[in-house]
């Protein structure tokens, strides 16, 4: 169900934390959840006071021989079992309801991250944002705000048993719980600054080891292993010390509200104890025996113990606030474009531009301005250009990587549907191929997972890939390393030449290629010209021989990019 935009954006503005609430509100499944943990938690109250009654009950008949005795023991043994039951239901349900919210926001940042939302976001960012931020959320709501919950149900229901029992000693639990929510409160704002700065530094961290992972052989090759070396040390202390510092407040808090809840409970002891010897007149007198003083005496420790699994959790609030204010601008866009549309069928779709703007958020320039073109279907549009004029760009506004600031792009006449949304209707060969860890073999049938070996040598065939020695077999990691960069870039063009979709689009297929091979890709382009649409992006003369319809991109003096279209 696609999420109410405006209403989040109104949130976001009132900043009351309702982010938070809109991002749980996503999973279906995930309610449910949440429902039954507030259902088992409200249980375990009612069991807390059957249980401290219980037991009161059996020390009086122990003490005074009474002739309830097994029923009392077995009564208690009943409690307790069930309690014990709950409460693993209870951890259950949390767990479960934590992950399912983060994977359901997961989903949506996965979905937000094809659209081409996380443009601005470096891949440590995005896989921050996919991995720890979205446990935050679900970190959250299975556990302090569902606490929050219940810890104000469970607050009247033991003031409600204490005040039956006892007034004086309902007034004494009344009168000190409110501190522990008020110096919650106290520290609440230096708790949000200390997890909002320990998310920065780990946003930044992710993406520095990252850039640094990738970059090792140059770092070597210009002997910078030292000093980088010291750098990452820096970094990564300057975020052991910002955790430290959401611990310390985290312990803290602990800490002085143990200190709030034990001078409760000694108060409480303190009253029945006075009374029990009758050293005391206030109160409900004579009618506190034995088995009611040890009663109350039971229940404090219990009525102090949601608010104080609730301070525990406090930490989690500021994490997941700060998680919500980086996530919202990726989340706030996902939903469809009015008329959008996958493609229907399997024929090769038409292809327009309507006055489509485009600019990347962090540049100033428009990159594209009232960009208009029409390719007929089972057409071949050869884009070219200066580097840097938005080739790449224009491919992926095609795709629906990029949603256009204005304007349309349109397949059949219809908008195009977010990435996100296809189902298979385009294949991609992009500069930068993405590959598994396996064979060459498992590499290409990740478009096609039913197609036999001759299917895969023959287009295997068509690239230029027919040599390698270990021929389908060949071992590939996750940055293609056993094939060459050339035959990298191939395995992604026979990925898009091997899977049914009608449109294909690629970015250079031909660059890097000997003379040779490339006549050889290029004969395999040709033949999929008719019953496909095939738009290219390319600096190759012999790749534009290709076209029916070209585009040339240009950047004039004053910035702008000009766009010429020909038919040829
Ligand atoms: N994710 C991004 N965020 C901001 N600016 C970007 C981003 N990607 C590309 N650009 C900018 O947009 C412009 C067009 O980039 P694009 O990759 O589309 O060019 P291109 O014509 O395909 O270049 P080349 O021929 O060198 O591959 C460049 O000036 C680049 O700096």
């Amino acid at each position: 169900m696609p999420p109410d935009t405006d209403q989040f954006h109104a949130a976001r503005a009132r900043n009351d934390g309702a982010p938070l609430r809109w991002l749980a509100g996503q999973s279906r499944h995930a309610r449910l959840l949440l429902r039954t943990l507030y259902l088992t938690a409200l249980l375990d109250t009612a069991f807390a006071v059957s249980q401290a009654a219980l037991l009161a009950w059996l020390a009086a008949q122990l003490i005074s021989g009474g002739t309830s005795l097994w029923l009392a023991a077995l009564l208690l043994l009943l409690v307790l079992t069930v309690r014990t039951l709950n409460s693993a239901l209870r951890a259950r349900q949390g767990a479960g309801a934590a992950a399912e919210i983060s994977r359901a926001v997961r989903d949506d940042v996965v979905a937000a991250l094809l659209r081409g939302r996380g443009a601005a976001l470096t891949p440590g960012e995005a896989s921050t944002a996919l991995l720890e931020q979205s446990d935050a959320i679900g970190r959250y709501h299975a556990g302090f705000a569902t606490q929050r919950r219940i810890a104000s149900m469970a607050t009247l229901l033991f003031l409600a048993a204490a005040f039956s029992t006892d007034w004086i000693v309902g007034l004494i639990l009344l009168l000190t719980a409110p501190l522990i929510p008020l110096f919650m409160i106290l520290v609440g704002t230096g708790a949000q600054r200390a997890a909002d700065r320990q998310l920065d530094s780990l946003r930044f961290l992710g993406g520095y080891f990252l850039d640094r992972l990738r970059g090792v052989l140059t770092l070597r090759a210009f002997a910078r292993e030292q000093a980088e070396q010291h750098a990452v040390q820096v970094a990564t202390d300057d975020f052991r010390r910002r955790t430290m510092k959401v611990l310390r407040i985290a312990f803290l808090t602990s800490a002085v509200l143990e200190l709030f809840a034990a001078l409760a409970v000694a108060l409480v002891a303190l009253y029945v104890g006075l009374h029990l010897l009758n050293l005391v007149a206030i109160g409900p007198g004579p009618t506190l025996d034995f088995g009611t003083g040890l009663f109350l005496l039971l229940l404090a420790p219990e009525f102090y113990q949601p608010l104080r699994q609730l301070a525990a959790g406090y930490h989690e609030r500021a994490a997941a606030r700060a998680a919500a204010e980086v996530l919202a601008p990726l989340l706030a866009t996902q939903t469809m474009p009015p008329d959008t549309a996958t493609l229907p069928t399997r024929r090769a779709p038409s292809l327009t531009l309507a006055s489509v703007n485009f600019r990347y958020p962090d540049n100033d320039q428009p990159l594209l301005e009232n960009a208009s073109l029409h390719l007929p279907a089972g057409g071949c549009l050869v884009i070219r250009g200066d580097s840097g004029t938005g080739k790449s760009t224009l491919l992926k506004l095609i795709a629906g990587l990029l949603t256009p600031d204005h304007g349309q792009v349109q397949h059949n006449g219809r908008a195009v549907a977010p990435l996100s949304h296809s189902t298979g209707a385009l294949a991609w060969a992009g500069q930068h191929p993405w590959f598994i860890h396996g064979t060459l073999a498992d590499n290409l049938r990740l478009v096609a997972p039913a197609a036999d070996d001759d299917t895969l040598h023959a287009v295997l065939a068509q690239c230029g890939l027919d040599n390698l020695s270990s021929g389908l077999s060949t071992p590939l990691d996750e940055n293609g390393g056993g094939l060459s960069g050339g035959q990298g870039r191939r395995l992604g063009l026979a990925r898009a030449l091997l899977s049914d979709a009608p449109l294909l689009l690629l970015d250079e297929p031909t660059a890097e290629l000997d003379p040779a091979t490339e006549a050889r890709v290029l004969d395999a382009l040709r033949a999929q010209i008719g019953h496909r649409t095939v738009v290219i992006a390319t600096h190759s003369v012999a790749c534009a021989a290709l076209a029916d319809h070209s585009l040339w991109l240009s950047q004039e003096a004053d910035g702008q990019i000009s766009l010429e279209v020909a038919h040829v």
